[in-house]
């Protein structure tokens, strides 16, 4: 089962974590909270701007950020949403388009190395006992790299390299988490949206916005993010592969609740480097 539930109230545990733990997400319209398998997977979320993607997006890469087994590679195009962590991260590209296309073709290259490795040890992906880190790759927000800065060749070619990490990049332990408030089919073919495992739509303005980043059809079928009020900001519907989408709201990060979080992700990692 990739998304679990418990009760609300439950603690949450935020030492010792790994990538290969539930990452929690937020709280389903019954109480219950919504945790999620990441490992293995992809996650795609989309929303128009001010639905509550970025405090989303923090809580993944709190579980990251405190997980002893998470390098985190972080682009921010608005370099203000993700800057928080930058401290924390082992990579982050801001609002530079080549030093963008370096870095995903660096992670190609590691995902390259990784599948030698595997196939030379015949095994099929990474796990827990590996002495690698599973890599976060966070793109927020991704139209900015793939349809506002760069020429055409390079905007394709970032495109193209985001594509094979998410198809491929599950096995070598390299997890993509990408965002946009432009969820329009040029920004998010289906080709590519069709790869990410987990889709979660915050409030959309049209039917279908929605369906391009559920996928098409849940719209007519009643699972419709346009539908979400401005008001019910954090509210969105998550969908797992293979399932329905679900309304949920995510976890409520301020900005002091993240400076904490970076804090004591900062001395994890201090900790674990000594
Ligand atoms: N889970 C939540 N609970 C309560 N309020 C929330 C929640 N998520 C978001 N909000 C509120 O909505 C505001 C906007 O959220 P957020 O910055 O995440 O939106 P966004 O979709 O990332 O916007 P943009 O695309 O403009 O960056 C937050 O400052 C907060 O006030």
């Amino acid at each position: 089962m990739l998304l679990k539930k418990r009760k609300h109230g439950d603690t949450i545990p935020v030492s010792g974590l790994s990538m290969y733990d539930l990452v929690h997400l937020g709280v389903d319209e019954y109480g219950h909270r919504v945790e999620i398998e990441l490992i293995y997977r992809n996650i795609l979320i989309g929303g128009e701007p001010g639905a509550g993607k970025s405090v989303a997006l923090n809580n993944i890469v709190a579980h990251g950020a405190l997980a002893a087994d998470c390098a985190l590679w972080l682009f921010d195009g608005k370099q203000v949403e993700l800057g928080l962590w930058e401290d924390v991260s082992e990579v982050f590209v801001g609002p530079d388009i080549d030093l963008a296309l370096l870095r995903l073709r660096q992670l190609q290259a590691e995902c390259n190395r990784r599948y030698q490795e595997l196939t030379a040890a015949k095994r099929r992906k990474i796990d827990r006992n590996d002495p690698v880190d599973v890599i976060l790759a966070v793109i927020d927000e991704l139209a900015y790299y793939t349809a506002t800065i760069g020429t055409k060749d390079q905007q394709e070619e970032f495109i193209l390299l985001v594509r094979d990490l998410v198809a491929r990049g599950r096995a070598a332990g390299i997890i993509v988490v990408a965002a946009t408030q432009r969820p329009s089919a040029d920004i998010i073919p289906t080709s590519l949206r069709d790869l990410f495992g987990y889709r979660w739509a915050f409030r959309c303005t049209t039917d279908s916005s929605s369906d391009i980043i559920l996928g098409r059809g849940w719209a007519q079928l009643g699972y419709n993010a346009a539908t979400i009020t401005p008001a019910e900001r954090g509210i969105g519907l998550l969908l797992a592969e293979g399932g329905f989408p679900g309304r949920l709201k995510s976890a409520f990060l301020s900005d002091s609740h993240t400076y904490s979080l970076v804090d004591y992700a900062r001395d994890l990692r201090i900790r674990k480097a000594a």
